[in-house]
């Protein structure tokens, strides 16, 4: 039961994520999407996937209540910066975007010109409550490993000096910070960045990546420790058919935190 106003939604980005948040959006009366936006030149397509909705390369000027972003890193300057400026709240799941130096300080500054509120979601990682609230009583230290199947690394840095199709064992492709993570795995490691947003921050939060040809799920795990105490957490998610590289988790959260804006008892 929606207990505020209905919204009308910006969807900016229509892949593997905006194709399945607009899935699971559909009849809602309180969370209307009034326009896409993709590139010039994915607008035919994403015409084939919601025929009759009005697809743009830009977020409309007026009608919009809220932006939620589901593009990836560049698309954060192009659209949620833009419409954050002019008082429209957005929801962001490329938060991998925030490691780019000053950029983080840019999109605060773009929601307090604008009155307005950006909203990172959890996307594939869960716990980002409980890190937080323990980022209080103050952390000592923070890990994060993420695993996935190698197919999921294609097209990144992972394949310099080596052959995933020919990987037989579990091979790090990545050790440093959130922060290198982010800006080297713009479509793999933003799990990465919002443990870190959450946590320790970006250049103290200790990032593996593994190549695993023994998984089929995208593995995420965060180790934490700290006045709270400690936690360990495993993540086994299921990747979208549509985009081994992406969970199906993200979707739920994104549509989640859209709910949890109209909803009377939001949780
Ligand atoms: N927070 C999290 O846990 C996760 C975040 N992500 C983020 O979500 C993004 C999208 O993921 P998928 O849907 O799987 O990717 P995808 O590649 O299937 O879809 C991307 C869509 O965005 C559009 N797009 C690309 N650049 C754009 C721009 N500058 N402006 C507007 N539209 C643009 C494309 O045309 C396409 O429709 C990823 O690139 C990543 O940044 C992905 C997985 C997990
Ligand atoms: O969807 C996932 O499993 C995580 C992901 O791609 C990211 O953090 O960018």
């Amino acid at each position: 039961m929606s207990a505020l106003p209905a919204l009308r939604i910006a969807l900016v980005g229509c892949g593997a994520i905006g194709t399945s948040v607009l899935e699971l959006l559909k009849g809602d009366a309180a969370l209307e999407v009034v326009a896409i936006v993709v590139p010039a030149e994915g607008v035919a397509a994403a015409q084939k996937v919601a025929p009759g909705m009005r697809v743009a390369s830009s977020v409309p000027a007026d009608g919009i209540d809220l932006v939620v972003e589901t593009a990836g890193h560049a698309a954060i300057e192009e659209h949620v910066l833009p419409a954050l400026a002019r008082g429209t709240p957005c929801v962001v799941a490329s938060v991998g975007a925030l490691s780019a130096a000053g950029f983080a300080e840019k999109l605060e500054a773009a929601a307090i010109a604008g009155k307005t509120q950006v909203q990172l979601i959890p996307g594939a990682i869960g716990a980002i409550d409980a890190l937080a609230a323990a980022r209080i009583g103050g952390l000592d230290s923070v890990r994060y490993t993420g695993r996935k199947p190698p197919q999921a690394w294609k097209g990144t840095p992972a394949e310099q000096g080596r052959d995933l199709d020919a990987l037989v064992q579990p091979t790090v492709i990545f050790e440093g910070s959130a922060r290198e993570a982010a800006l080297l795995y713009p479509k793999n490691a933003n799990v990465a960045a919002t443990v870190s947003l959450a946590g320790l921050g970006l250049d103290r939060t200790q990032v593996r990546l593994i190549a695993d040809p023994a998984t089929t799920e995208n593995v995420h795990t965060v180790e934490a420790e700290g006045a709270f105490g400690s936690f360990e957490l495993t993540m086994r998610n299921k990747p979208l058919a549509a985009n081994p590289k992406t969970s199906a988790l993200t979707v739920y959260s994104a549509v989640r935190a859209l709910r949890n804006r109209v909803a009377a008892l939001a949780i």
